[in-house]
């Protein structure tokens, strides 16, 4: 722990006990105060740092900014502050790094990989006060988005504009925060991921400096000129520095969208389904694939009465003309491979609750046993492979002799296999997901699609990219962040 060696404006150290007893949680504060922050006032029962705009807080505020919304559980932030604007960013990264105090940034805090959990001494930076939409461009299709919105907000927002932002998580999770994880969801196969999606990004450094990473006002949908920055921080989960702002590229709306389900003896006839639908070009929108497990978890939790049977979610953009032809051909190749009749979405109300239950699938998970602990691997195959890949993973699933399931976004070769653990079941639960991973490398994919590599998958990185390329990513992560500073024990052990 470091000493507590700055200024206290207003509260002398050696009057702590005042500052203490304000609290009726002294933990976190005390926490706070071993950090090296700049205590200067005490206003509306929150201690602020740096001009009272950022402020220290309670325990249970701690707390929350302590994990996402996955299995990881380790320290508290030692305080958690809210910069109001891109310059007070700058500045609480000025004063981390003259501290050399690692930094945490918080997005919505929806991650599945531990992102934000703090694993030694840090300040989270909650980066929700900055949430403004600007230079929305309509006859150019982009627009910019801080961090504070999230992608509900910014397609509110576009709603009469005939554009969307299609990137899909499920989650509500904020676009920076996106861009963060390198997500995806579910109309990746359409639509692309944040990979495709975002076209320059404004970061703040952790020594304070803000760039744009493909130059200041570039929103050109192609470039050649250098590195391919904007790439290197999607996907960087925090390790880089903070996003304060996304150039998103928007699309059309679609004239007309068409949602079904599809019922199918075997998992296996409904992963050669997807793999069909690709192999032939169909320019589907979305097909989740949801085994029996997920079917039971989604009529249990979101009131539905689908056949307890492996299922795709299937969903068509277009016109009338086109989408008609998308859903004749996807018929035909579900029915040669024994799937059911559609069953069409007839209602925006029936769209709805349709996809919203599918979204939901984590929660309907959690569900089976309230309380308990859940975890999703996040395996990405070639399309070719994923017939073998999900038939290992179900088969290690069998064996195990856990609870759990698989779900997917099939039209990528992204799918999940979760569980729900048991006290006693931890270490088979990571032999299990362990060996997922590494199928899914064997098979030329990765351990990780879209949720980030966090804190879980630190092994298997090594093993995906070899040792030379790992290597190469800690010294680009070393030139950005020399003093280690930016979410430590994320991404790297
Ligand atoms: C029910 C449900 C369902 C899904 C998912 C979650 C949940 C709860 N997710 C995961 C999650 O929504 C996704 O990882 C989001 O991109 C996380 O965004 P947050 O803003 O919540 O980031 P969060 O606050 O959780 O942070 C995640 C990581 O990014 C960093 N970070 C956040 N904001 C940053 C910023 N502005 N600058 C720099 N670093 C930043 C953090 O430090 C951390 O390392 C997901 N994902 C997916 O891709 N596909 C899916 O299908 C789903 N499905
Ligand atoms: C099942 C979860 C792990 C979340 C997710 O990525 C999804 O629902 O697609
Ligand atoms: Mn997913």
């Amino acid at each position: 722990m470091l000493l507590f060696t700055t200024k206290i404006v207003g509260w002398k150290f050696q009057s702590l006990k005042p500052l203490l007893s304000y609290y009726k949680n002294t933990y976190c504060l005390a926490r706070a105060l071993s950090v090296n922050v700049n205590v200067v006032e005490v206003e509306n029962g929150l201690a602020s740092i740096v001009g009272s705009k950022y402020v220290a807080t309670s325990h249970a505020i701690c707390e929350q900014h302590s994990h996402d919304e996955s299995y990881h559980r380790h320290l508290l932030p030692s305080i958690v502050v809210w910069p109001q604007s891109v310059g007070e960013v700058s500045e609480v990264a000025k004063l981390c790094t003259a501290h050399k105090m690692p930094m945490i940034p918080f997005g919505t805090g929806t991650g599945m990989e531990g992102g934000v959990a703090p694993m030694g001494p840090s300040v989270s930076i909650n980066l929700t006060k900055l949430n403004e939409i600007t230079d929305l461009h309509l006859d150019d299709f982009d627009v910019k988005a801080q961090p504070g919105v999230t992608r509900k907000q910014l397609n509110y927002d576009l709603r009469s504009t005939g554009l969307w932002f299609p990137v899909d998580p499920g989650s509500d999770a904020s676009l920076c925060g996106m861009a963060a994880t390198g997500a995806s969801g579910t109309n990746a196969v359409r639509y692309g991921t944040m990979k495709q999606n975002v076209l320059n990004l404004q970061v703040v450094l952790a020594d304070g400096t803000i760039l744009h990473t493909a130059g200041e006002k570039r929103r050109c949908k192609k470039s050649s000129a250098g590195y391919n920055l904007t790439e290197l921080f999607i996907g960087s989960e925090g390790t880089l520095g903070f996003i304060t702002s996304a150039t998103l590229r928007l699309h059309g709306q679609p004239e007309m969208t068409k949602s079904a389900v599809c019922s199918f003896p075997t998992i296996m006839d409904a992963v050669n389904t997807a793999m069909q639908i690709l192999q032939c070009s169909i320019p589907i929108a979305r097909i989740e694939l949801l085994d029996e497990t997920s079917i039971k978890a989604v009529n249990n939790y979101s009131h539905l009465t689908h056949p307890e049977m492996p299922h795709l979610f299937l969903e068509f953009h277009g016109s009338a003309a086109s989408t008609g032809e998308q859903v004749d051909q996807t018929a035909e190749i579900a029915g040669l491979n024994s799937g059911s009749e559609f069953k069409w979405a007839e209602t925006q109300e029936e769209h709805n609750h349709l996809w919203q239950a599918r979204h939901d699938l984590w929660y309907a998970v959690k569900a089976f046993k309230p309380g308990s602990t859940a975890i999703s691997t996040d395996a990405c195959v070639p399309v070719s492979a994923l017939a073998e890949a999900i038939s290992h993973s179900a088969a290690l699933l069998d064996e195990s002799g856990l609870i759990g399931g698989i779900l997917g976004h099939v039209g990528d070769g992204n799918y999940h296999c979760f569980v729900i653990v048991e006290d006693d079941q931890a270490k088979l639960v990571e032999s299990l997901t362990k060996a997922i991973g590494k199928k899914a490398i064997e098979l030329g994919g990765t351990c990780t699609g879209e949720h980030g590599i966090g804190i879980g998958k630190r092994p298997l990185l090594k093993e995906e990219v070899g040792e030379k390329t790992l290597k190469l990513m800690k010294a680009i992560k070393c030139s950005f962040d020399p003093l280690g500073l930016m979410n430590p024990g994320k991404v790297f052990s």
